[in-house]
């Protein structure tokens, strides 16, 4: 298993620090820290912080932000930026753009959870520009150039 160093900035997670909730799990909860309950009317975005900052270190690695499947299909609760790309080498506080895409107010308390951290490998890759590729049998055909069924 990898180890990557954390920062806890808010008190309040000191005695729950990142851990998985289970063997399986794929993702890291993200806590809300705000100070007090903050109400997201439908349409709005806020940036809320997360009370920690994590450096990946390795430039093999990179963590995405995703939304919980409850949050997001209940309630209408995902990302402004769809999906949040942190870098290995961004050491600052983490925080996730907090969008309700539905019509509903949701009132978003401290410390709920309200993302999830997946640390993914990254392959880096040197381009090599040509002006013609090796054949293959695609082609440039895309967006359901290969049928329906
Ligand atoms: O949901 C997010 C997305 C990004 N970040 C942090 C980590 C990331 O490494 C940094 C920069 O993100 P990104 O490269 O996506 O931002 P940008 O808009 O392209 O700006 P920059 O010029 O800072 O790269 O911001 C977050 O805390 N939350």
């Amino acid at each position: 298993m990898h180890h990557i160093d954390v920062k806890i900035l808010d008190s309040r997670l000191r005695d729950t620090p990142p851990h998985y909730a289970t063997p399986g799990s794929a993702g890291l909860d993200l806590r809300a820290c705000i100070e007090s309950p903050l109400k997201i009317h439908p349409g709005e975005t806020h940036l809320v912080p997360t009370g920690i900052a994590i450096h990946l270190a390795d430039p093999g690695l990179a963590a995405m932000i995703l939304p919980r499947s409850g949050l997001g299909h209940k309630h209408g609760i995902v990302l402004g930026n769809l999906v949040g790309l942190i870098d290995s080498d961004y050491q600052g506080e983490i925080f996730v753009s907090t969008w309700n895409r539905g019509k509903e107010t949701f009132t978003l308390n401290p410390l709920d959870r309200l993302a999830q951290l997946v640390v993914v490998p990254v392959m880096q890759v040197g381009f090599n520009v040509v002006d013609e590729f090796t054949e293959s049998d695609r082609g440039a055909g895309g967006f359901g150039s290969t049928g329906h069924g």
